[in-house]
């Protein structure tokens, strides 16, 4: 018998099971395979994080130095792929290169088609040990900058920002860098990572997952939030007039809503009193304005939030954050996209695997409001 409830974009229906993150907005608490993620920020490397996400379990110190050593030895980019990369043009947005990149990397897998569990297991630690030479590379080419190599003396956040700015970073810039890569990583079942079960529940390859993955988090309701994020406080820089800043994000707020816009970086499908992840980020952002001495990017982002709680009582996301924590380390804002991709290739494939661990294909149904039958003449 067909369902006749319709539940729109899927709100409020639980799909499956998952032993990966528990995301409970009543306690406003994400757990991470049992743990809570502010202690993960706060006590391990994302590297750890990875391990744990995909494992179950965090890595005694000999499985970490496996572990770490095999990520270090695959974080260059290979020539071919640096060749498709310099052929896309510099318009197109860096989450197209990284679509594209994590396309050509499983082109290049001599396992493409192969998905035992070893197989995809050293697929997601090749990708994620591949990906930040994508993003580090692709800003630096847009500056006109060439390819800074990697370097297997250092984590994997420090050589991340080597990189991408050909320096090394200082350590508090590392360690908010490895909080937002931890916070990013994963999240249960968001958009970017149901399109990568929804792929996999077909049976296709790991890449092909990520690759639909990378897609569905390039839009601005969700990955493509933290970009939307810096872009509208530019838009309030520029556009500021007379009076103080507090004036300045609550005029601009209210010639938005008036224009019915959603505001980047506030609300959520399912967290309604706040995200759990917002405090850790924002200490970050408090760490990053003192560090560059930019209190004038931490007074917009407490207007815009101060106004919109008044407003409509709608609360930041891990976005509103994380885009001026990137603004300050000096990424370009369209590079801050492609630095969620970095984080949430963990997530996604370690769904990926769960999905192929008790695989149903992923087929609703939909209710016809179309012509009733009718016949040609
Ligand atoms: C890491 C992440 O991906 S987190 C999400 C990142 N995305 C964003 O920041 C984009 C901005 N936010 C949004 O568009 C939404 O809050 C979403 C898409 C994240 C969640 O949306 P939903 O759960 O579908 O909530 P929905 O859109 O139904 O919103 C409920 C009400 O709050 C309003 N609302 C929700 N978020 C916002 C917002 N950011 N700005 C303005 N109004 C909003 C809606 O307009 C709606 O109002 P209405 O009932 O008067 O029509
Ligand atoms: O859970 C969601 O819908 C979006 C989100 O916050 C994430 O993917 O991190």
């Amino acid at each position: 018998m067909t369902d006749t409830n319709i539940h729109k974009g899927l709100a409020g229906v639980m799909v499956d099971t998952t032993r990966i993150s528990k995301v409970n907005p009543d306690t406003n608490s994400l757990l991470y395979r049992g743990y809570p993620v502010q202690e993960l920020a706060a006590k391990c490397s994302f590297e750890e994080v990875a391990y744990l996400l995909w494992n179950g379990e965090l890595p005694t110190d000999e499985q970490l130095a496996e572990f770490v050593e095999g990520e270090r030895s695959q974080r260059a980019l290979t020539p071919e792929l640096k060749a498709v990369i310099d052929a896309l043009p510099v318009t197109c947005h860096p989450m197209d290169v990284c679509r594209t990149a994590v396309s050509v990397l499983g082109a290049q897998h001599p396992q493409a088609d192969e998905s035992s569990v070893l197989a995809n297991m050293q697929k997601s630690v090749s990708l994620f040990a591949a990906m930040p030479a994508v993003v580090a590379y692709d800003q630096r080419r847009r500056r006109g900058e060439d390819l800074v190599e990697p370097r297997d003396d250092l984590d994997y956040s420090s050589n991340f920002l080597w990189m991408t700015f050909g320096e090394e970073a200082a350590p508090e810039v590392v360690e908010a860098f490895n909080v937002s890569m931890i916070l990013y990583a994963e999240h249960s079942f968001n958009a970017s990572t149901f399109t990568g079960r929804v792929i996999t529940s077909t049976l296709s390859d790991l890449h092909s997952a990520v690759t639909g993955a990378v897609g569905a988090l390039k839009g601005p309701l969700h990955g493509g939030a933290n970009e939307a994020v810096m872009h509208t406080f530019e838009e309030i820089t520029t556009s500021a007039g007379e009076g103080d800043v507090a004036e300045h994000a609550a005029g601009w707020l209210d010639a938005a809503l008036a224009d019915k816009k959603k505001i980047m970086g506030f609300g959520h499908r399912v967290y309604k009193n706040g995200d759990s992840r917002v405090p850790t980020m924002k200490a970050s952002l408090d760490k990053m304005v003192k560090h560059y001495d930019r209190a004038d990017l931490g007074e917009l982002y407490t207007a815009l939030e101060s106004a919109m709680g008044e407003r409509k009582n709608i609360l930041p996301n891990l976005d509103y954050p994380a885009g001026p924590v990137y603004h300050l380390m000096g990424f370009d804002t369209p590079t801050f996209t492609p630095l969620f991709v970095a984080a949430r290739i963990t997530g996604w494939t370690a769904h990926i695997m769960e999905q192929l661990e008790a695989n149903s294909l992923i087929r609703p149904l939909s209710a016809y409001d179309g012509p009733e039958e009718r016949h040609l003449a």
